[in-house]
């Protein structure tokens, strides 16, 4: 066993909302829980545009700090700030986690990196493929560090089914993949919601698509045999809501390389779907996802008896349960203090490249489907105006 010391990821968490607080109470479980000993983490600072959200949120969710304050790798508590800027400024943050309104990552991103501070950006990164790319600019001329927290790339399920199929051919070649992440915010939510407002760039694709579409990512785009080749065609519908956003769009992604389809679909309208929301079709046989498609907590592997048969039958389902405790953004938070300790500025599995490109693919979904931004949200100019 390493008798070095982990590195410590020093965390400034812009926005006392939801998802910052499941991140926040994530890092500040025990590396021990997965057993990691290489990196840890801190709660350095914590930034509203209130300072009293900012304080009763420490006090909420690591009122002792995360991990690396709790067990003393660092000696400083986590501060409360009533603006985003003290917390980029603060000498004790060394990354920012963005967890503000798709309207605002741009912007706060900028903040954070012009401040000088890494930066790891919720989903969806930003409005269009050319903020992304001004903002990935920025980090490499400042040789920072930037990511969009996809975090179900580096859920150990993901991970799992990745490997079953790239490297140990349970299903044999790929042939199609069904991913969906519906919720149910239509008619249970106000107009004024963040999933259903223009003026918050609300809508299906851009809060919930980013799941079905890291599927497709990771095991058609990033198949071995696909060679990060990018999908041939990219189809869309969308069924628009009045304010201007979508209610539910279903896009198709083709990739030619390896005779495989993507089917993705994304709403508002049902109810939330805990069960094999993804599927995903072999030659040899099948994987169901168990749990979100944005959580997935196992798998079923399905094989055929004959593969060679047509309307062949499966042999006895092999389940494989891989659940686990707190939401499960630790393993992303894990991944980007490793990036830190060996000083990348990108991470090899989510790179700046991958996240223009799946901006890219929103923005012609947007743009198929009718879905445009409110004048002046977006902060640079899309690359098709
Ligand atoms: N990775 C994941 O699983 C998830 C990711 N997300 C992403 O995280 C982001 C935030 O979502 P969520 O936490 O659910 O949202 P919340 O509404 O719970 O929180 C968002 C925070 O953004 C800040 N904010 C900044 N500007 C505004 C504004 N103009 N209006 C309102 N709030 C503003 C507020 O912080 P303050 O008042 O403290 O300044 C607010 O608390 C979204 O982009 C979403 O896509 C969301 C859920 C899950
Ligand atoms: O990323 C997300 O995942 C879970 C959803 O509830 C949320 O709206 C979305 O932002």
């Amino acid at each position: 066993m390493s008798t070095q010391k982990p590195f410590v990821a020093q965390w400034g968490v812009l926005g006392c909302g939801w998802i910052s607080s499941e991140f926040t109470k994530d890092v500040s479980r025990p590396m021990s829980s997965r057993n990691v000993t290489d990196v840890s983490h801190a709660i350095a600072a914590v930034g509203s545009r209130t300072l009293s959200k900012a304080e009763e949120f420490i006090a909420a969710n690591c009122p002792n700090g995360a991990a690396g304050q709790q067990t003393g790798l660092v000696d400083f508590k986590p501060k409360a700030y009533g603006s985003y800027k003290e917390v980029v400024d603060d000498p004790n943050v060394n990354i920012v986690y963005v967890g503000t309104m798709n309207v605002s990552h741009y912007e706060d991103a900028k903040l954070a990196l012009e401040g000088g501070k890494h930066c790891l950006l919720e989903k969806p990164a930003t409005l269009n493929a050319a903020e992304w790319k001004h903002l990935a600019s920025i980090a490499k001329s400042k040789s920072l560090f930037l990511m969009e927290a996809v975090w179900t790339r580096f859920n150990p399920t993901m991970l799992a089914i990745q490997k079953a199929i790239h490297e140990d051919d349970l299903i044999g070649e790929i042939r199609c993949l069904y991913s969906d992440l519906s919720m149910d915010g239509y008619k249970k939510r106000k107009d004024t919601d963040r999933l259903l407002a223009a003026e918050l760039a609300g809508g299906a694709l851009l809060d919930i698509g980013p799941y079905p579409l890291v599927w497709t990512m990771m095991i058609l785009y990033r198949h071995p045999k696909n060679g990060m080749t990018p999908p041939e065609k990219v189809g869309s519908t969308m069924l628009k809501y009045h304010t201007g956003v979508d209610l539910a769009t279903g896009f198709t992604m083709t990739f030619p390389k390896i005779n495989a389809i993507a089917y993705c679909t994304t709403n508002l309208l049902s109810q939330v779907q805990k069960q094999q929301n993804t599927r995903i079709v072999g030659s040899k046989g099948e994987i169901h996802v168990h749990g979100y498609t944005s959580r997935p907590t196992g798998y079923t592997l399905k094989r055929l008896a004959n593969p060679e048969d047509e309307g062949g039958k499966f042999l006895p389902d092999e389940n494989v349960d891989m659940d686990f405790d707190g939401f499960g953004l630790y393993w992303e938070a894990d991944q980007v203090a490793r990036c830190l300790k060996d000083g990348l500025l990108e991470c090899p599995t989510m790179t700046h490249a991958e996240t223009a490109m799946t901006m890219g693919f929103f923005d012609k979904i947007r743009k198929e489907g009718g879905y445009e931004y409110l004048p002046g949200l977006e902060k640079v100019k899309p690359e098709s105006a």
